[in-house]
């Protein structure tokens, strides 16, 4: 067992109806590690994200983040099902980037990044607004706080998304294909702010990308994932240019030489 791990699945099952997600997954990313997730569609990378968001539960086994167990709780040295303010506690550890940016359109894109923190960390006003200042600056956006989502450019909402979800202070960063509802000529400048978090800062990053030559530059680790299992994973170096498993090899032909 890993005791380094800030995020670790242990036979971790997911099934919707007859579908199994994924198989008795055991995963982990270490404290302050980069790592990122590929693999073919429906293979449960999104489904990993998810769950550790508590956007979907688990069938099977158990989840640790930041030592202290995800879906459950200890009563009386046993685990028993998380109760919800347990899972609130929970997902302060974590922020996470979405595909779809989910801003709030009624807000200005300061007030997008406010709301947690006054209303989850019970920050003053003041101090948060001081502190999506901070991040917008981070971002690149400071001249665009009083705007709303709807006048920026997709590029430029996710860049909020990403200063909205660093606002809350979580130690795990969360990023779930994060370009690919972006017109190709605004993905350079979401990455490039990814990559400066992930160089910059001290934070514990697990993304799913499609975006392979990236994932090379910013990640400790890649793993992939073949039907809801971690198929292999190494450094991006030996994955992209040795993978061990035949799998891998296909995977990564199809997409780098597509027909
Ligand atoms: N809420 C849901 N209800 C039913 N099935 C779901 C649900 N969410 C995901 N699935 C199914 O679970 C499987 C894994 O989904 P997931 O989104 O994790 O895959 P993925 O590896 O991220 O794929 P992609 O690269 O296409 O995004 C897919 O077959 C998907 O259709």
């Amino acid at each position: 067992m890993n005791e380094q791990a800030i995020i670790r699945f242990e036979r971790v099952v997911k099934r919707f109806g007859d579908v199994t997600v994924l198989d008795e997954l055991d995963f982990h990313v270490d404290k302050g590690e980069k790592v990122t997730i590929i693999g073919p569609s429906g293979s449960g990378k999104s489904t990993v994200l998810r769950i550790l968001m508590t956007l979907e539960d688990i069938d099977e086994g158990v989840i640790h983040v930041a030592g202290k167990p995800l879906w459950h709780e200890e009563r009386n040295g046993t685990l028993v099902p998380a109760s919800e303010a347990h899972l609130r506690r929970m997902r302060k550890e974590m922020g996470m980037v979405f595909q779809q940016f989910n801003l709030f359109p009624h807000m200005t894109v300061r007030r997008n990044i406010t709301e947690a923190p006054v209303h989850v960390l019970k920050l003053s006003r003041h101090e948060a607004r001081q502190r999506a200042d901070e991040y917008l600056e981070l971002v690149g956006l400071s001249e665009h706080a009083d705007k709303f989502p709807s006048q920026l450019s997709g590029g430029q909402q996710q860049r909020v998304a990403i200063a909205r979800a660093l606002a809350m202070r979580p130690g795990i960063m969360l990023f779930d294909e994060p370009t690919s509802a972006l017109d190709p000529e605004l993905v350079g400048e979401v990455l490039t702010v990814i990559q400066r978090l992930a160089q910059e800062h001290d934070l514990t990053m697990l993304l799913v990308t499609h975006e392979m030559q990236f994932a090379k530059q910013i990640s400790d680790r890649i793993c992939f994932f073949d039907k809801g299992r971690v198929l292999e994973d190494g450094p991006p170096e030996q994955l992209f240019t040795e993978p061990r498993e035949a799998r891998t090899r296909e995977f990564l032909n199809a997409f780098l030489n597509p027909a």
